[in-house]
């Protein structure tokens, strides 16, 4: 499913009107019911509920109008309230029905709002702001908000909580706080991304009758399990585990030796042929959680952490991986930068660079430079610090703009980015994805030792790395979210996740 930009649905909207001629006011009536259709489904009636209908200057205000005219078409009790009679010209037409209907309609005020503290209404519906908020709300607008989030009502927005930036899911001062929200054509950026998606509850879209054609060149989507290949998950009765792929993996240091055993048990429980860690000695003390079909190669260290020279006795066998991990748990230091430029310069293997083999990037220069001539497939996995860091930005602009931090990552090095997240988001620099599985169960140190595990896995089995990418994201958070069925978000563990790949698989082929 797709994802659309503002700008992206006024563009429609446009086509639709201009050049197809579909009238506006059609496009708004249709908007209207279908919120309508969405309120009289949740309730078994609705003649005897106090309803509100608050309604901005914009034509997120024309749609509650018409939700208005509905509504008072099955319940006496619908009250209006209008911030401003200056309406669109296309909102006055079903204002101006309001009127005529002798539809309850009121000016809000200060003094109006104070008074309906006293009121209870059963149903607000938001149609203050929709993709059209273009500044901080303050005033009586805020005000108005407020009394909306305290007022115990069940709120229904139009198409966009007021407040929630379309684009960038962000709060603009304050917002509605929905139980649910209905969009229209296809969901907005701030219906999906957080914090909007919060502010959303639940998200339904709606179809206004825009004809599917002229809806073109829209990158973003919604990861769906439509969007994975899962064709070499079918494995040949006379195969071996040289058809499955090499994974090598380099992780784990004396302070982090769990990280290399997390990614490592995660590559072999989601189907690659051998598995290969490279860790120092100082690292294997904590290893009796590690699965035993892993191949350990033992490096001299330094202090508890890789070294050059103990890395290069391995150079043999990284030609012979079909892909390379570099990263969990390392530990940033000189050592571990000279190994990724080693690596970078002699090598030509699909590699998945996570932690602190991204922290060790953002502070190379010649890294970078040779990360992006790199001459093979590269899958960088940042969560939103590490992708600031790599970036040169503060971690705010990450958050506040996720999906171009992604595509900017992906460009720069030409790889796939998966900026992690409550919404990871997985690009190649043109296409983008956004994963909406998962729980907060998976926010614990380790779950993205686990991704890296999984993906390298992947490669190995053949896919391609952007393939590679989206079908471990969506894996690894189906996984938490199956084990959400039995076990509470605090118990649900990194470790936990492996075990659950199985049901996450087979659920997936099973469809
Ligand atoms: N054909 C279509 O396009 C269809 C559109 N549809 C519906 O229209 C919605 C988009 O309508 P819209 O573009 O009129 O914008 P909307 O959000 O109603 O508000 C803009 C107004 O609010 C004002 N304003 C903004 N921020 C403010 C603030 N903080 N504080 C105070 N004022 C603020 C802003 O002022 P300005 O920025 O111009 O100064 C302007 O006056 C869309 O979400 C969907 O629901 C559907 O009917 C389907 C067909
Ligand atoms: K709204």
């Amino acid at each position: 499913m797709f994802v659309l930009t503002s700008s992206q649905m006024r563009e429609i909207d446009r086509k639709a009107s201009q050049e197809i001629g579909i009238p506006e006011v059609v496009l708004m009536e249709n908007a209207g019911f279908c919120v309508f259709e969405e309120i009289r489904k949740d309730f078994e009636t609705l003649d005897d509920k106090n309803i509100a209908v608050f309604c901005g200057k914009g034509n997120n205000g024309g749609d509650g109008f018409v939700v208005a005219r509905y509504l008072a078409q099955v319940c006496p009790n619908v009250k209006v309230f209008l911030f401003d009679e200056n309406v669109t010209l296309i909102s006055k037409v079903f204002l101006d029905i309001l009127k005529r209907l002798e539809v309850d309609v009121s000016i809000l005020s200060e003094e109006l709002l104070l008074s309906l503290k006293t009121q209870r209404f059963d149903i607000i519906v938001d149609a203050i702001f929709g993709i059209g908020l273009s500044k901080d709300i303050d005033g009586l607008y805020k005000k108005a908000i407020e009394y909306i989030n305290g007022s115990g009502a069940y709120v229904y927005s139009v198409d966009i909580p007021s407040g929630i930036c379309s684009d960038s899911a962000s709060v603009r001062g304050c917002a509605v706080k929905a139980n649910k929200t209905v969009t229209f054509v296809y969901p907005k950026i701030g219906n999906i991304l957080y914090p909007g998606s919060y502010y959303c509850g639940k998200v339904i879209v709606k179809d206004i009758g825009i004809p599917e054609k002229i809806i073109k060149d829209i990158k973003v989507k919604i990861l769906t399990a439509e969007d994975l290949d899962i064709s070499k998950f079918y494995r040949f009765p006379d195969s071996h585990k040289g058809d499955y792929g090499k994974v090598g993996i380099v992780a784990g240091s004396k302070y982090y030796p769990g990280a290399a055993v997390l990614c490592s048990n995660a590559a072999v429980q989601s189907g690659c042929g051998l598995c290969y860690l490279i860790t120092p000695q100082e690292a294997l003390y904590f290893q009796n959680l590690r699965k035993p079909e892993i191949v350990v190669l033992p490096l001299e260290g330094k202090e508890g952490v890789i070294s050059f020279d103990g890395f290069v006795k391995f150079d043999e066998y990284l030609a012979k991986f079909d892909v390379l991990g570099f990263g969990c748990g390392l530990t940033k230091n000189e050592e571990v930068e000279k190994i990724l430029i080693h690596i970078l310069e002699n090598f030509q293997i699909p590699i998945v660079i996570d932690a602190d083999g991204l922290n060790t990037l953002s502070s190379s220069q010649k890294a970078k430079k040779l990360l992006a001539n790199y001459k093979s497939q590269k899958v960088l996995t940042p969560h939103y610090m590490e992708a600031a860091r790599i970036l040169g930005v503060d971690v705010k602009d990450v958050a506040k703009s996720p999906i171009d931090a992604a595509t900017k990552i992906a460009s720069e090095f030409r790889a796939i980015c998966v900026l992690k997240g409550s919404r990871t988001i997985i690009t190649d620099g043109d296409e983008v994805f956004i994963n909406v599985l998962g729980n907060p169960g998976m926010a614990k140190g380790g779950s993205g030792d686990v991704l890296t595990g999984i993906i390298l896995s992947m490669i190995a089995q053949g896919y391609s790395a952007f393939e590679a990418a989206k079908l471990s994201v969506y894996l690894h958070s189906l996984s938490a979210d199956i084990l959400l069925e039995k076990k509470a978000m605090q118990t649900i563990l990194p470790s936990d996740i492996i075990e659950g790949l199985d049901s996450a698989i087979r659920r997936l082929i099973e469809g």
